[in-house]
């Protein structure tokens, strides 16, 4: 096991359900991927159980080296999660925040790097400020601040453009510009190739419980790399239809 997450032959059953059928999925350090895929393709199902948030039917799952769902501990403290729930407390500061979750990781030189991280999510102004009068934008950036401030080994990014303005978007694709450019390894979903295209190094697409297509970014003008996620969606559907 040398990836820093390995998924082998994962099953992921809700009921009758199954949405993840014998997916295999690999992430090397200093990666930053793009899970894409159509509106219920699994992708949040995907994350949560890389989270550590959902557990496998069947399958086996691995992050920097541990196993979930049986070494969920160790894997929480080696993860950044930034989901639909910003996970953030309205009536305490941005800084408060960030001190509240610092304790709880045992971050060493707390002070110093809550500045830091405040930086580089453009929020120290606004440093001491209640967290509910925050904009949903500025409330999702202090939410990858949070999720950053233990510097984890992964970084998990579930659709974190979903309700967002245009301006909360460019600002928030400034911080994971950033984020990129650090080197960070980083699995972040979306179903909109627009939003990731210029931040990831590798695209995977997630069809029909799969992972279906993979491409690195390397070299791929716009044009190829929107015809790949096509394709890929495309072939889905002649799936499905042809299953129907
Ligand atoms: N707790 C649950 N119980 C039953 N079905 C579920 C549950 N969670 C997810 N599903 C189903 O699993 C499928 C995949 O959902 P999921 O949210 O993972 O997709 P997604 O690719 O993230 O979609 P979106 O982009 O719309 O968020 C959907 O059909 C959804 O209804």
């Amino acid at each position: 096991m040398s990836s820093l997450i390995e998924v082998r032959s994962l099953v992921k059953r809700f009921g009758a359900k199954i949405v993840l059928r014998q997916l295999n999925f690999h992430v090397e350090t200093g990666e930053f991927v793009a899970l894409l895929g159509p509106n219920g393709a699994g992708k949040t199902t995907f994350l949560r159980i890389l989270a550590s948030l959902a557990r496998p039917s069947l399958g086996e799952v691995w992050v920097a080296g541990f196993r979930l769902p049986q070494q969920a501990a160790h894997v929480r403290r080696r993860l950044g999660v930034v989901s639909h729930q910003p996970l953030l407390y309205g009536d305490l500061s941005a800084e408060e925040n960030l001190r509240f979750y610092g304790r709880m990781y045992a971050v060493k030189d707390l002070e110093a790097r809550i500045h830091e991280v405040l930086e580089l999510v453009g929020l120290v102004a606004r440093r001491r400020d209640l967290v509910r009068t925050f904009s949903r934008g500025m409330q999702q950036r202090l939410a990858i601040g949070r999720a950053i401030l233990h510097d984890p080994d992964v970084l998990l990014l579930d659709e974190p453009h979903t309700g967002l303005d245009q301006d909360a978007c460019d600002m928030l694709d400034g911080v994971l510009r950033q984020i990129a450019g650090q080197g960070r390894t980083v699995v972040m979903t979306s179903h909109d190739l627009a939003r990731v295209e210029d931040l990831a190094s590798r695209f995977d697409v997630l069809t029909g419980g799969r992972i279906t297509a993979s491409q690195p970014a390397d070299g791929l003008p716009r044009d190829g790399l929107l015809a790949f996620y096509r394709q890929a969606l495309e072939s889905q559907r002649s799936l499905q239809g042809a299953t129907r």
